[in-house]
């Protein structure tokens, strides 16, 4: 049998844990088959990149490698996060291009190219994640690597006149077809993706599956929507319960009904809007003051991107306003917390959950979203208010989907999870919970990689 080799820039060592959801679903896929997982070592150092770390842990190795500062600001901090983060997920007015972040992020592809042929054995399987390493397979094939290499992307493709609004975006997207197999998490992102193909790239799209880019190269494209350990986190959230922090959680609650938002400290999420659709809430629905709190969970996250240390003000001051103008010496409408939990703890914090509230204005798919509806009780089930432009809302049509930019939208959302029916709550989870145990991280992993060893 083929050994599995990931590659990504992030990789969740043994032991470790850290908000983010392609490690935290990798180490989950990686758990079953095992392999070799290849990525940044999550050093930066004064010399050099370059140098390798090798671990092995159960059926896992792990192979990182450490960054210079200077590469890591241009290819991390800058070209991925500060051109094609905004850019994938519809911020053109947050692009911002430089050539020598661009060069960064070539030069550190072709350093992870180099060390990473020098891993490999010829039956190897290469699955590469996300849009750091968009060029990687086209540097391994310069350095003659054979073997079937996989591409998948965590976020979503935009449309094809934004993609083109990057400067030399021919090149950079012309590279993914020396991937054998391109994914992308929904049917949305693998159409617009196909339409880039036909419209700036010279290629062609067909039915089924198949493209074929302007030079003639033939490779393949699939929407595989990625997914969660459903009954691991569905037990990790009934033992949670005992755990003092949850308890806790419970006892500061009181009779009060609890929100919880949980996300990464990112513009993409849509805190803002979600911060003031709540505020909308409780303006437009006094009789609940007191009776509900909402628990905003939200690591910081990329905090030297100047983007993000702008976002992280903002929230404080709607924090600080909203309890400020809404607050009474018993209550506190909001609770907004910088820090990182495991899942041990998350999962029961889900649990005690009445609503989780998942409204980003773009995200690739969403983890916490299936993570709060099989952390839930069947007995007393929790509702879930999702935006339909993150990838899950796709495959969670019973959740309540709303426009994240509809701040009145959202509040009635809100206001109609406070009052639905118990009912209403088990059939609507039921119908959520069904699918996410049959499409799980295992199916996930398997359909990937049976296209691309087809
Ligand atoms: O590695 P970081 O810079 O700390 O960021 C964390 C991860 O964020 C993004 O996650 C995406 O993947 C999830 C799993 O497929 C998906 O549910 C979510 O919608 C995406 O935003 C990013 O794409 C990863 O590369 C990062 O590791
Ligand atoms: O304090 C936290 C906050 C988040 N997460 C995890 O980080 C992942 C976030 O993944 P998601 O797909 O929702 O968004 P991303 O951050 O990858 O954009 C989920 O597994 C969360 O459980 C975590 O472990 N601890």
């Amino acid at each position: 049998m083929s050994r599995l080799v990931v590659v990504s820039n992030r990789v969740a060592m043994p032991h470790a844990h850290r908000a983010g959801g392609l490690a935290v679903a990798m180490r989950a896929a990686l758990k079953e088959s095992g392999g070799l997982w290849f990525g940044w070592s999550g050093k930066r150092v004064h010399g050099d990149s370059g140098e390798l770390h090798k671990l092995d842990d159960g059926n896992t190795s792990y192979c990182t490698m450490d960054l210079s500062f200077e590469d890591f600001d241009h290819y991390y901090n800058g070209f991925a996060n500060r051109t094609l983060w905004p850019l994938l997920h519809f911020r053109l007015d947050l692009v911002d291009y430089r050539r020598d972040t661009h060069e960064g992020y070539r030069r550190v592809n072709a350093l992870f190219a180099e060390k990473l042929a020098s891993q490999l054995r010829e039956d190897d399987i290469v699955w590469v994640h996300d849009y750091h390493l968009i060029p990687l397979a086209q540097r391994l094939r310069d350095l003659g690597v054979g073997n079937r290499i996989g591409f998948f992307l965590h976020v979503p493709m935009p449309s094809s006149d934004l993609l083109a609004a990057l400067p030399n975006h021919e090149v950079l997207f012309g590279s993914l077809a020396a991937y054998d197999l391109i994914g992308f998490q929904t049917e949305r992102d693998l159409d617009r993706f196909q339409s880039y193909v036909r419209l700036y790239g010279g290629g062609r799209a067909f039915a089924d599956g198949r493209m074929r880019a302007a030079d003639g190269r033939e490779f393949r494209a699939g929407a595989f929507p990625i997914s969660i350990d459903a009954d691991l986190i569905a037990r990790q959230a009934s033992a949670a319960v005992t755990r003092a922090s949850v308890q806790r959680l419970r006892e500061s609650l009181g009779s009060r009904v609890l929100a919880i938002g949980v996300d990464r400290l990112d513009y993409s999420k849509g805190l803002p809007d979600r911060f003031r659709a709540f505020e909308r809430f409780l303006d437009r629905f006094p009789e609940i003051h007191g009776q509900m709190t909402y628990l905003q969970l939200a690591p910081v996250s990329r905090s030297e991107v100047p983007e993000y240390q702008a976002l992280r003000r903002e929230l404080e001051g709607l924090a600080g306003h909203i309890n400020g103008r809404h607050a009474a010496p018993d209550w506190t409408p909001v609770r907004y917390v910088n820090r990182d939990f495991s899942h041990g703890v998350l999962t029961g914090f889900y649990r005690l959950a009445q609503l989780g509230l998942v409204t980003p204005l773009r995200d690739g798919m969403n983890l916490v979203a299936k993570e709060f509806v099989a952390s839930q009780d069947p007995q007393s089930p929790g509702v879930l208010v999702l935006s339909r432009f993150a990838g899950a809302a796709a495959e969670m049509k019973e959740a309540l989907l709303v426009n994240p930019y509809d701040l009145d939208g959202v509040a009635d959302a809100i206001a109609h999870a406070h009052a639905m029916p118990m009912e209403e709550r088990k059939e609507r989870w039921h119908a959520l919970h069904r699918r996410l145990r049959r499409h799980d991280i295992t199916l996930w992993r398997r359909k990937f990689l049976e296209a691309l060893e087809a």
